[in-house]
């Protein structure tokens, strides 16, 4: 099976320029198939604050009302997506920006209420992996929103890091696929304050005993969540690392 890299990209790297164009220097060097998937909460969260429209988060997702998925969808499938696209094909990387209602590639249901009432929040369904692979074959780079839709005419906000692990698995019918999680630490860390505190390689058993300690905690949860699902779900490797570490032998490695 060929190759293909999938590196996730999040809110704190995408919004500040020098992380940025690092990030996508690198990830215009990756050989072979590649897709980047991007966040960008935090460019949302500005934007909003912007409009006067309060940012709402439950474990680590936001609840999106309608204005709110009006902000999401101008800043990630706009504002992030367009401006990355541009800035590769400058790098003479081939990118297409989708959204998971372009060709349909992501279908989700919106979340069902429970305790909470997440509004147009979209769990993912399905990824049409032989869509990507069409493109991909082409030589075709696709830079994903964490924007999904529901085959009715909605749009759904839909975290990065479940896109990019939900993508990985999906592609894995087709590749030999690595998932790269990029973040502006070193990897996960025993000291979220000390880089050099990384933990190389990390399984379920020492994951569980790190929550408990509350060593693991926050954003990186679900991060971890979806970085373990991937592992059983056939991703071949799963990396957590800096982005200027694409490629190196470091960060942390899911087993
Ligand atoms: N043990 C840990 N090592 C590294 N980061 C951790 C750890 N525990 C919690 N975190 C937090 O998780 C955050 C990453 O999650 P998140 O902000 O959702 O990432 P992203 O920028 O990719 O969206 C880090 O910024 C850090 O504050
Ligand atoms: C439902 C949900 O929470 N969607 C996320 C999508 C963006 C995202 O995941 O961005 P980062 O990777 O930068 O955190 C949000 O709106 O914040």
């Amino acid at each position: 099976m060929n190759k293909l890299t999938v590196i996730k990209v999040g809110g704190k790297i995408v919004e500040e320029e020098e992380s940025l164009k690092q990030l996508l220097d690198d990830f215009a060097r990756i050989e072979g198939h590649k897709i980047l998937v991007h966040g960008g909460g935090r460019s949302a969260t500005k934007i909003a604050e912007r409009l006067g429209i309060q940012s709402n988060m439950v474990d680590g997702r936001r609840i999106t009302d309608a204005a709110t998925l009006q902000i999401v969808t101008m800043v990630y499938g706009g504002l992030v997506n367009k401006n990355i696209v541009a800035r590769l094909q400058a790098l003479d990387v081939n990118a297409l920006g989708l959204t998971g209602a372009d060709m349909d590639v992501i279908r989700s249901e919106k979340r069902p209420v429970k305790e909470i009432d997440y509004g147009f929040v979209g769990d993912v369904k399905h990824v049409k992996s032989e869509t990507l692979q069409w493109l991909i074959d082409k030589d075709i780079v696709p830079i994903m929103a964490p924007l999904t839709h529901d085959g009715k005419g909605n749009i759904l906000n839909t975290n990065a890091d479940t896109i990019a692990a939900e993508t990985a698995q999906a592609m894995s019918a087709h590749y030999d696929v690595t998932l790269v999680y990029c973040f502006e630490k070193k990897g996960v860390l025993m000291d979220e304050n000390d880089d050099n505190s990384v933990i190389s390689r990390l399984d379920k058993e020492l994951y569980q005993k790190y929550i408990d300690e509350g060593v693991i905690t926050g954003g990186m949860l679900p991060k971890l969540d979806n970085a373990f699902r991937s592992i059983e779900k056939g991703v071949k490797a799963v990396i957590i690392t800096q982005a200027s570490e694409i490629g190196k032998d470091s960060g942390t490695r899911i087993i």
